[in-house]
């Protein structure tokens, strides 16, 4: 029976079938679509005033609705076509229907309208309303429709695979069709062990991850390298989380699930989407990200360290609840293989060279007091002091963490392997800590005891040492940080020499101000030669541990970035020579 729908005037549906008869329906009540019932259902008053209940839902649900006994050919057929349906990838949903008795209608009318006004567990009123009036259903047959893929999905999820992310699929999806739609997005290959789980009791559970746990071992013992490794895919449902959540089956669900290379986990209600989030956050120090469209889907959002809603047919849920919103699933790949990429890279620098730039300025203070018997007296004008934070060293700081970029889009998104910096921590860690430390504390030595020992026997007064010991600082850590830029702009440019010289300024107005203590201090020594030398002295032996180690580390021992950045260097000298060569990039936003 095909039916089109002309008008929906409210509490009504106006409905003419094929064959031109047309008739008049009242909605009569309505229970909404959940992703826990996963089913819906509409009571209809029809023209020959008989009044029915129509259900329609996933096949988990209303299989256990449905009177078998009432029609068992059609459900024998709906069976088979369910499952010819969800291995091909559709979106399967069945129909079913009841006639409802005057005075049943009744009853349900009544239950309907005081959960509906209830103040407390509303929710789980309605649904036990619904409930009660869902059973002994007919079965009216199936539907499957074609949920398609948006485009980019199997690119952009072998981009991730290949950037070392760990890729779960988490589906309120029918098992058959998770699987099949696996295969077409190329997060299943034909060449993955399966691991199946599904269970409907506490022992079976128990048993198949025992199963599971003694197969991931036998196949990692067989395997001893990474290339003749056989890919694992577990795939579990639902049903099965059931009975593993809260309990001690948690920790051998995790066990084979990390072990696997791939997750699916399909007919999941959205709480256990959140479950298996948790299932990750809890047990390890790895950061989760969860991306989804649904409303079903705003739960792992949140659980998630970092959320991701994508904006589309079904509604905006997803998006009000998640950092960050986007419209299409492919552009997850330039979000974290080239901003995520750059942001890790600039953050780590510059947090890193922050802790320098301060350091260096404070164990030069430090060295002073030292010499005055610990009374934290300073040489450096106070006025210097207060700028080195806020003039002489702060916009290079912001210009170049907001510009300097490692690797080029392009080469980002060619190599998604470089994105594992970012998961071995090659920026950011202790390592990496104490070499700018020991650093900042050799260049704070330099440069304060090159022009004390050079002025030790002189008549020189403190507020003249103080002014070169501020200008070697500014100029020592804007020249560490040129050394460190990578992408050259005239912004760049701008504010790295343009501080330097904004110091020199702020000295030199400083000390023409008669009632400022170190009247005049920078005039005494700026016209003498050793001032001069001193200054290129500290400069040049500061930046000799800094210098070398850049050029040992890039020489002798690069990273994956540092490979990757002399590549581009040749790469855009041959594209100088020849303009018409051109990377491919199958993934762009
Ligand atoms: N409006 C609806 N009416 C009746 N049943 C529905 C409706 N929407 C979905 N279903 C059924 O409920 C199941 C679960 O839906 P849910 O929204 O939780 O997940 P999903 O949309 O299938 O998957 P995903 O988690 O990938 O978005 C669906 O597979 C479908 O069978
Ligand atoms: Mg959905």
């Amino acid at each position: 029976m095909a039916l089109c729908s002309l008008s929906e005037a409210p509490g009504t549906l106006s409905l003419t079938s094929l064959v031109r008869s047309r008739g008049m329906f009242d909605v009569l009540g309505l229970h909404e679509f959940d992703s826990d019932r996963k089913r819906m259902s509409v009571i209809i008053g029809c023209p020959d005033k008989t009044i029915k209940l129509f259900v329609k839902g996933a096949d988990s649900s209303m299989f256990g609705i449905i009177d078998k006994t009432l029609n068992p050919d059609v459900v024998q057929a709906t069976e088979k076509h369910l499952h010819s349906y969800s291995s091909v990838g559709l979106r399967t949903l069945v129909i079913g229907v009841r006639e409802l008795s005057q005075s049943e209608f009744q009853e349900w009318q009544m239950a309907y309208e005081k959960a509906s006004t209830a103040l407390l567990g509303r929710g789980n009123l309605l649904r036990s309303v619904a409930a009660n009036i869902e059973r002994n259903m007919r079965l009216l047959g199936a539907s499957g429709v074609e949920d398609k893929l948006q485009d980019g999905v199997p690119e952009a999820i072998e981009k991730l695979r290949e950037a070392g992310i760990k890729v779960w699929v988490l589906t309120g999806d029918k098992q058959e069709t998770a699987i099949s739609i696996g295969y077409s997005c190329k997060l299943l290959t034909r060449d993955m062990t399966q691991i199946v789980i599904n269970s409907n009791s506490r022992e079976s559970c128990r048993k198949s991850l025992d199963d599971a746990i003694s197969m991931v071992n036998k196949l990692r013992s067989l395997s001893t390298d990474s290339q003749s490794r056989v890919p694992l895919a577990l795939i579990i449902d639902g049903n099965s989380l059931v009975y593993i959540f809260d309990t001690d089956r948690e920790e051998k669900l995790f066990e084979v699930a990390i072990a696997c290379d791939v997750v699916l986990c399909c007919r999941v209600a959205p709480l256990q989407k959140a479950g298996i989030v948790d299932l990750i956050k809890k047990r390890t120090s790895d950061m989760t990200l969860a991306i989804g469209d649904g409303a079903n889907d705003v739960s792992m959002i949140q659980m998630a360290d970092v959320g991701i809603g994508i904006s589309g047919q079904e509604g905006r849920q997803a998006v009000m609840a998640s950092d960050f919103a986007m419209g299409q699933f492919r552009f997850l790949v330039p979000l974290l293989l080239v901003h995520g990429h750059w942001n890790y890279q600039r953050m780590s620098y510059m947090i890193l060279y922050n802790f320098y730039r301060n350091a260096t300025f404070v164990f030069v203070l430090f060295w002073y007091v030292l010499y005055t018997g610990y009374t934290l007296s300073t040489a450096i004008n106070e006025w210097s002091s207060v700028l080195y934070s806020v003039v002489y060293t702060s916009a290079p700081t912001v210009i170049v963490a907001i510009l300097d970029k490692d690797l080029s889009r392009r080469t980002l998104l060619k190599y998604p392997q470089l994105y594992g910096a970012g998961q071995r921590e090659e920026s950011y860690n202790l390592r990496l800590f104490i070499f700018i430390m020991v650093d900042s504390v050799w260049q704070s030595v330099v440069v304060f005891f090159i022009p004390y020992l050079a002025y030790k026997n002189s008549a020189i007064d403190s507020a003249s040492l103080g002014d070169l010991w501020t200008l070697s600082v500014v100029i020592l850590v804007n020249i560490h940080l040129a050394m460190d830029v990578i992408r050259w702009t005239w912004i760049t440019h701008a504010v790295i020499w343009g501080s330097i010289v904004a110091t020199w300024i702020c000295v030199i107005i400083i000390d023409s101000i008669p009632t400022l203590p170190g009247f005049w201090a920078i005039y005494e020594v700026m016209g003498t030669a050793l001032f001069w030398a001193l200054l290129l002295a500290v400069i040049v032996v500061g930046m000799i541990p800094h210098f070398a180690a850049k050029a040992i580390r890039e020489h002798f021992m690069p990273n994956d970035i540092q490979i990757a950045r002399e590549m581009e260097k040749s790469q855009d000298s041959r594209d100088a020579n020849q303009p018409e060569v051109q990377m491919s990039t199958s993934t762009r936003a």
